[in-house]
């Protein structure tokens, strides 16, 4: 058999059918235009007895061409019509899956009358995480074929399936270990002449359940209750519940509708923004013009870990989860046998999540996981990374310690949140081999690594920490040095607003309720007494801000000239630190509870601290706290792309849907600040201002005035307005 590129339609009999394209970057019109002609020749030609699809390079397909679906002038055939085609040959389709079946490629495999699959191949309908539906009759079909429940959990999750999940769903005829397109064709030979009409998923009925009705009502709510405003997952269900109701063809139509709907809802659109996004990221600069391109990471065989509190903890799990061995390493026995309890803890519960993989962790291996006060046991590791308390004497003691120690090629990573990476690095003798790795609680969970670059850091450096993202499955991003770097630089102003609100008249379950109704996970106040109102007073006291280093006489609302709110620190002086003691901007049912209730106590702190203050409460409404919390952070965003601390918007908003909680069905903050429109943004930031003229945060940036300026551009072209770019990029 001949391979070539693509979707292939081969004859088991003498003729083969090629089509061309590229399987991973999504079915291409050429690819479909081959496949039909393949197919009609195929049925035409009496010397073929049978038809075998497969793929190119051992992957069967990624799907439609997701940058097709925003091109107004797509012409030629379309994949549901081709899936009618296939599924209405007169002679035996058999569909090999290798690698992938994904999305409109999984639904050409429906159409289809047999499937074997590689045992190493993954099938999914991921539609749903791209704010679509399986537009190609998928809805219709895969009910059909593996009834509602499972069909339901894969087109509302958009989860991949391995082939033996497949196969015990019914969604696969055969697994095979060795040649799959060999055993289709031998299967394609095996099933010539049998009649093809029960295999047509189409004539099918859905198989019922007791209660169908009831079920999907069910399902309806859960996906809500999940999706926080994404459309996608419910109209997935209204697609499914289609299938269940109508006849084959009415439900076509009704899934088309429902496509459509999704299409034009600009929810898809955020959405694949964010997959190119995260795609475009894994491409950094640096200075100097290092770039990703030029750069080979180093191996990294083994990893050492400084520090076993919260992060540190987390950070050990998923090294291990890598299966990358790790030295855990902490001041004393005390600390280290708590720190190790955690861990071990956590691993465990690890482990039972990966069930079958449990054994592969292995953590109770000295080899892969060793406990110890004895910094000697960094010598040879590849990788060290310091999770230790915010203290910049505590870091550079170490990192100088470290410079001692470890082997020359060693990358010396820093967990810090905000610090200086340059600071940290003129501790040790080789500062080209320092670098930041910020991880985000709980960091064996969330997905994003921002990854700091200092002025002397290499680019091996940087293409190592990059690697190191990819083997802990995580989403890197390269940004620059600056206090607070992308994340948490955005996050100040956000918190800040959010805290002058209260002052002014808001409750924090009001600001959190309607940051929630836009989609964050949590808001601002429930996210700060999860992460502990003592770091931020730390942090506060480091910086001067707050405690015995603020000069008497300062006034109680001001800092260098400029407003500040003493209320996180009056909380904190009251033993308010949050989920962990009980009480912080909320009350929980004990130390260490989750449930977070308001908290008449903090209401009454706050009519205190206003009559203290002389400040007369009002009503906020949801738009003013939308709009001073979110449109402060993306102003910080645009002076942060002016300095050239991030290459573009799209690795701020890569940062903000993996690391704090941003709803991705809304693309991130600067592509919600151009769906806004900039000259709406700056409009409102220049009110805001006005009203409170001793908040910098509220003060336009430069650049977004600039660009505001130039006709408010689409995003993709906004750093292209920088005058000079910085000579960090
Ligand atoms: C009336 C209505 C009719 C409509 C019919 C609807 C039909 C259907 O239901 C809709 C779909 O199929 S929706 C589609 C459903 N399918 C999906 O949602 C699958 C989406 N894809 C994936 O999940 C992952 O890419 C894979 C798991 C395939 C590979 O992961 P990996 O090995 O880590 O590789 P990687 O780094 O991720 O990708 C490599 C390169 O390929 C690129 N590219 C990939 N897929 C693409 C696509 N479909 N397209 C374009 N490009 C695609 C990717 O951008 C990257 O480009 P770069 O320039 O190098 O940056």
């Amino acid at each position: 058999m001949r391979r070539g590129r693509g979707l292939h339609a081969a004859g088991a009999g003498p003729e083969r059918y090629q089509g061309y394209g590229r399987g991973l970057r999504g079915i291409s019109l050429a690819v479909l235009q081959a496949l039909e002609d393949g197919l009609e020749k195929a049925d035409a030609d009496p010397s073929v007895k049978a038809v075998m699809i497969c793929g190119e390079n051992g992957k069967f397909s990624a799907g439609a061409d997701i940058r097709g679906f925003s091109s107004p002038n797509r012409q030629g055939p379309s994949l549901a019509a081709l899936v009618s085609l296939i599924e209405s040959s007169k002679k035996p389709v058999v569909a090999a899956i290798e690698g992938i079946a994904l999305g409109g490629g999984l639904e050409v495999a429906l159409g289809c009358h047999y499937r074997v699959a590689h045992v190493k191949a993954r099938m999914g309908l991921p539609e749903v995480t791209l704010g679509l539906l399986p537009g190609a009759e998928g809805t219709q079909r895969l009910p059909r074929l593996i009834g509602v429940p499972a069909a339901l959990d894969m087109i509302t999750t958009g989860k991949h399936i391995s082939a033996h999940e497949a196969l015990k769903l019914g969604l696969v005829d055969e697994v095979v270990e060795a040649n799959t397109v060999e055993a289709a064709m031998h299967l394609a030979n095996q099933v010539i002449g049998q009649p093809l009409g029960p295999r047509r998923l189409s004539l099918r009925p859905v198989p019922p359940l007791p209660d169908t009705d009831g079920f999907l009502r069910a399902a309806r709510l859960r996906v809500r209750e999940r999706a926080r405003g994404c459309l996608a997952p419910e109209l997935c269900v209204q697609a499914v519940r289609a299938a269940t109701e109508l006849p084959f063809s009415a439900g076509v139509r009704r899934e088309r509708e429902l496509f459509v709907e999704l299409l034009s809802s600009g929810q898809a659109r955020a959405l694949q923004y964010a997959f190119f996004a995260e795609r475009a990221v894994r491409r950094w600069s640096a200075p100097g013009g290092a770039a990703s391109h030029g750069a080979a990471p180093r191996p990294l065989r083994s990893a050492a870990v400084i520090g076993l509190g919260t992060m540190g903890r987390g950070i050990v799990t998923c090294l291990v989860k890598a299966n990358i061995p790790v030295v855990a390493l902490e001041q004393n026995l005390e600390y280290l046998n708590v720190g190790r309890k955690a861990v071990m803890l956590l691993l465990e519960r690890e482990a039972k999540k990966m069930e079958q993989d449990a054994q592969a962790l292995d953590f109770h291996n000295p080899a892969r996981l060793q406990f110890t006060v004895d910094f000697d046991l960094l010598r040879d590791v590849d990788l060290v990374i310091e999770a230790v308390f915010e203290d910049m004497a505590l870091k550079k003691e170490i990192f100088h310690k470290l410079s001692r120690i470890c082997k020359p090629e060693a990358l010396l990573c820093t967990n810090t949140s905000a610090l200086d990476i340059d600071e940290i690095a003129s501790a040790t003798s080789r500062p080209e081999q320092v670098i930041g790795t910020h991880f985000f609680s709980p960091a064996h969970v969330m997905r994003l690594l921002e990854i700091i670059y200092g002025r002397h850091t290499s680019p091996t450096a940087i293409a190592t920490a990059m690697q190191l993202a990819r083997a802990l499955r995580k989403v890197g991003v390269v940004v620059g040095n600056c206090f607070g770097f992308v994340g948490n630089r955005m996050m100040f102003p956000y918190v800040e607003q959010a805290v002058f609100l209260l002052e002014e008249g808001s409750r924090p379950e009001e600001v959190d309720q309607v940051l929630e109704d836009f989609g964050f996970k949590i808001g601002p106040f429930r996210m700060s007494d999860l992460a502990g109102l003592d770091v931020g007073w730390r942090s506060r006291q480091g910086q001067g801000l707050t405690g015995p280093s603020v000069p008497a006489g300062t006034p109680a609302r001001q800092r260098l000239g400029r407003r500040y709110s003493p209320l996180p620190d009056l909380l904190c002086e009251s033993g308010r630190f949050g989920q962990k003691s009980g009480t912080g901007w909320y009350r929980y049912e004990r130390a260490g509870g989750r449930t977070a209730t308001p908290d008449p106590g903090v209401h009454s702190l706050l009519a205190q601290y206003r009559h203290t203050h002389g400040i007369r409460p009002r009503h906020i409404d949801q738009e003013e706290i939308l709009e001073r919390c979110l449109f402060a952070l993306i102003n910080e965003g645009f002076a942060i792309l002016a300095e050239g601390i991030a290459a573009g918007p799209e690795h701020l908003d890569v940062i903000y849907i993996n690391g704090y909680g941003w709803p991705r069905h809304r693309g991130g903050p600067m592509f919600y600040a151009a769906t806004v429109g900039l000259p709406r943004v700056l409009a409102r930031l220049q009110h805001h201002s006005q009203a409170h003229p001793d908040v910098p945060g509220l003060r336009p940036s430069a650049f977004l005035e600039k660009l505001v300026a130039m006709g408010n551009p689409p995003l993709k072209e906004w750093m292209s307005y920088l005058s000079q770019q910085s000579p960090r990029l």
